[in-house]
């Protein structure tokens, strides 16, 4: 059990046990070209930060299931991996007998990748053409996760070269599948970008709101005060509580008015809104909370706030292999 701060959560009564879901409608928040389903993949990629359970993984193992995949995890350096055989052990039961961690910004665990697809290919019967020693790698996933990234990282590390696909901060970057981009010489392996994709349905508004916090759809079209609530109710149940230091509260609350305030408040994050009154209107200084909403998930996402596994519930009662009960 991990320990926290009795000062840190004294100011607080009782976490909250759920967060409200009703009246939102998760179908919005995804534009209709992340619900378009490839012909093909072998390479397949989300997010470490969170299982690929809530991505409705069933609907990607059916077209998965007739090719050799190799399942990648990226953004490593913003998970909580202390349970990662775990999430190991998980995946396996899945069916995704394959995985490996990577962190594209530091190109860790990057080498790993193209040994291993060569050896999937190559022991692949139906895929294994000796007449053909060329590679073709789809890389699939949902919307920022790194895909991009991880093609310009495997070209720094084989062929000691430049970018060659675009990376953004926002979902939705890579509109259309890429022409081929070369990533290794020896063997010689061309990958070719695709746009994000999601299952044609998400399974419930919470699993909207996990995707969400992942930046996986754009912030304002969910609310940005919304996703900071969800973030605070999750860093909360998670007993995650930089969060105070990090912007000098008095303690941990659960109550996102009184944080985004505080926030707004310290960063001179304000706006000047007319009030109507009986003299005339006035000019009255508030806190922007859109502007502080927005920078709690910046800073949450950068890592600042220490890492996270958003699924850690979905791992519970499952054991790797060679732990006894
Ligand atoms: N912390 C961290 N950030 C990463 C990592 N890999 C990529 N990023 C960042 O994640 C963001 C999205 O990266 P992209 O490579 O554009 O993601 P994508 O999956 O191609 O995005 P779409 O084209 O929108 O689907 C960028 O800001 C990257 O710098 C990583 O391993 N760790």
């Amino acid at each position: 059990m991990r320990l926290f701060p009795r000062s840190l959560c004294a100011a607080v009564a009782a976490w909250r046990e759920c967060f409200p879901l009703h009246g939102r409608d998760v179908a919005r928040w995804f534009p209709g070209h992340m619900a378009k389903v490839p012909s093909f993949y072998l390479g397949s990629h989300v997010t470490a930060t969170a299982l690929p359970d809530w991505l409705a993984w069933q609907w990607q193992k059916e077209t998965l299931g007739l090719k050799p995949h190799l399942l990648v995890l990226n953004k490593m350096d913003l998970a909580d991996l202390t349970e990662q055989q775990k999430i190991i052990h998980h995946l396996e039961g899945e069916g995704l007998k394959n995985t490996i961690f990577t962190n594209c910004i530091k190109d860790e665990n990057i080498k790993q990748i193209i040994p291993k697809i060569t050896e999937l290919v190559g022991s692949s019967y139906r895929y294994h053409r000796a007449e053909n020693m060329e590679y073709c790698i789809m890389v699939v996933g949902i919307p920022n996760v790194g895909k991009s990234s991880l093609i310009n990282s495997l070209r720094r590390q084989h062929l000691k070269t430049g970018k060659a696909a675009r990376v953004g901060g926002e979902p939705g970057i890579t509109r259309a599948v890429t022409s081929r981009i070369q990533v290794s010489e020896r063997p010689l392996m061309f990958l070719l970008d695709t746009p994000g994709v999601l299952a044609p349905q998400i399974g419930s508004v919470e699993t909207g709101l996990k995707l969400a916090l992942c930046g996986t759809v754009l912030d304002h079209l969910v609310g940005e005060e919304t996703m900071a609530d969800y973030l605070l109710y999750t860093l909360n149940r998670h007993r995650m509580f930089k969060y105070v230091q990090h912007y000098g509260l008095n303690g941990a609350s659960d109550d996102i008015e009184c944080v985004l305030k505080t926030i707004a408040v310290r960063l001179r994050k304000t706006r000047k809104v007319k009030v109507l009154t009986g003299t005339g209107d006035v000019n009255v200084v508030q806190p922007n909370y859109s502007a502080a909403a927005r920078d709690f998930l910046r800073t949450f996402r950068s890592g600042l706030l220490g890492p996270m596994m958003i699924d850690r519930d979905i791992l519970q009662g499952c054991l790797p292999a060679d732990i006894d009960p």
